[in-house]
């Protein structure tokens, strides 16, 4: 199959409004694909059997590099592969495969003149690529061989989704790449795509996205992958995700703490709290489930606007004081929620927390000049705020065969500008 000879794919990242954590519990959370902000990738063609992956975000200055030869396609058993092109049954994650990639993820480095450390958030990052590629690898490609670049808007590691965009900007790409999938006619995004549909392409994303969080976060909830892949302003119940309308036409200001933390280690911590006070957490678990229903039931209630403001804003303090008991809080989050609160204004963490970002209800009576004030307490003493809405679409891809080359792709400062994306 002749194939374009390059792509360019982009995933949003997420907010989640309530529910973090408890939905790894299968409890139900709200979030939201992010307006703006989003990974992207552009996957080019070789022919020389190498696989090159550019990471600039994570502090790479040089590029990993393997030789395709050196993949452990042994491990992946053949009845895991597509006999056709849905890969329509479940897939269950390879432990062995993730072992086995180990010491291969280092070797990405050997051929570089310059020798630099590949630190354990790098090595996690390529483990991902190169799971994805030995799983889909299945001949059924023109490319022999690919260089991915990644750039991104997104604060990586601040609870803003960015693992989740970018396994699904990595699976897109490569299942494109591969032979599996091919690119979408639509301009325009389809709001009602069935996440039930399990034999459509965003659902083979979305599942492939899957396996890439768990080798981030461990044991991911799937909310993350799903918001990027499906775009849109949910709630989500163990992988099945449900418009909430209403939920876009919120205002929110997502203030960066910049303070580092690893979702890995804030979700697993949880997991222990929880497996040593079952009679405690399990509670704290169903009662952040009840501030996401009530908060289904109160946005489209027909409540006025000032009584549905006050309601968000005492279910945005209910849920952070709730998520702060499980450990998962910082001083720098109180601090956002202490300045915000100057303003008569209500935030709370979202994501894993633990530093990261804190998100803020901007009522509509919160005028324009109140914001650069609210903006400017915030930033001076050190953190980064971005205004934003919910809800925007989910991948996006261009075939960029002649459209953008590796130079307009690193220099571009509005990837979203570029016409011609195409939806799912
Ligand atoms: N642009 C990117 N380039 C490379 N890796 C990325 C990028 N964005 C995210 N990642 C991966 O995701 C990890 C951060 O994920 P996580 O701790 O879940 O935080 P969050 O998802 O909230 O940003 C990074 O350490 C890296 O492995
Ligand atoms: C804490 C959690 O609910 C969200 C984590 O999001 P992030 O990686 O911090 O953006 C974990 C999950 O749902 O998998
Ligand atoms: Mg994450």
């Amino acid at each position: 199959m002749s194939l374009p000879t390059r792509y360019l794919v982009s995933a949003p990242g997420k907010v989640i409004l309530f529910g973090e954590h408890a939905v790894v519990y299968g409890k139900t959370a709200i979030a939201g694909s992010l307006d703006g902000l989003r990974t992207y990738m552009l996957f080019e063609k070789r022919n020389d059997g190498f696989l090159e992956l550019n990471l600039p975000k994570l502090d790479l200055r040089y590029p990993l590099i393997w030789p395709i030869s050196a993949l452990p396609f042994s491990k992946v058993a053949p009845a895991s592969k597509a006999t056709d092109n849905t890969f329509s049954q479940e897939l269950t994650f390879n432990e062995e495969l993730l072992k086995t990639l180990k010491p291969i993820v280092l070797e990405g480095n050997s051929g570089n003149q310059n020798s630099q450390e590949i630190n354990e958030l790098q090595q996690v990052a390529a483990s991902v690529f190169l799971y994805l590629y030995t799983s889909l690898e299945d001949k059924q490609t023109s490319w022999c061989g690919t260089t991915v670049h990644v750039t991104s808007n997104l604060p990586v590691g601040a609870g803003l989704g960015s693992s989740a965009s970018y396994s699904v900007c990595l699976a897109t790409g490569l299942l494109l790449v591969l032979g599996h999938i091919t690119i979408p006619n639509y301009d325009e995004r389809i709001s009602d795509s069935n996440i039930s549909d399990s034999s459509s392409p965003m659902n083979l994303i979305n599942r492939w996205a899957f396996q890439a969080e768990k080798i981030i976060h461990g044991v991911p909830s799937g909310i993350d992958n799903t918001v990027s892949t499906y775009g849109g302003a949910v709630s989500f119940t163990k992988g099945v995700m449900e418009n909430v309308s209403g939920f876009q036409s919120l205002r929110f200001l997502l203030t960066n703490t910049k303070v580092p933390r690893n979702t890995r280690i804030l979700v697993a911590n949880v997991r222990i709290l929880h497996d040593k006070y079952p009679h405690i957490v399990v509670p704290i678990l169903e009662a952040i489930e009840g501030i996401s229903a009530s908060f289904k039931e109160i946005i489209n209630s027909g409540d006025s606007e000032k009584e549905l403001n006050q309601k968000i804003e005492e279910l945005i303090d209910l849920n952070h004081y709730l998520i702060n008991s499980l450990g998962v809080g910082h001083p720098s989050i109180d601090k956002v929620r202490e300045i915000t609160a100057q303003y008569s204004l209500h935030s709370k963490l979202t994501g894993a927390g633990g530093g990261g970002c804190v998100l803020t209800l901007l009522r509509d009576d919160v005028t324009n000049d109140d914001i650069m004030r609210i903006m400017h307490a915030l930033t001076s003493v050190g953190f980064e705020c971005f205004e934003t809405k919910v809800g925007g679409p989910g991948i996006s891809v261009i075939d960029a065969s002649s459209t953008i080359n590796k130079q307009e792709f690193l220099s571009s400062s509005n990837m979203q500008q570029i016409s011609g994306w195409k939806h799912f």
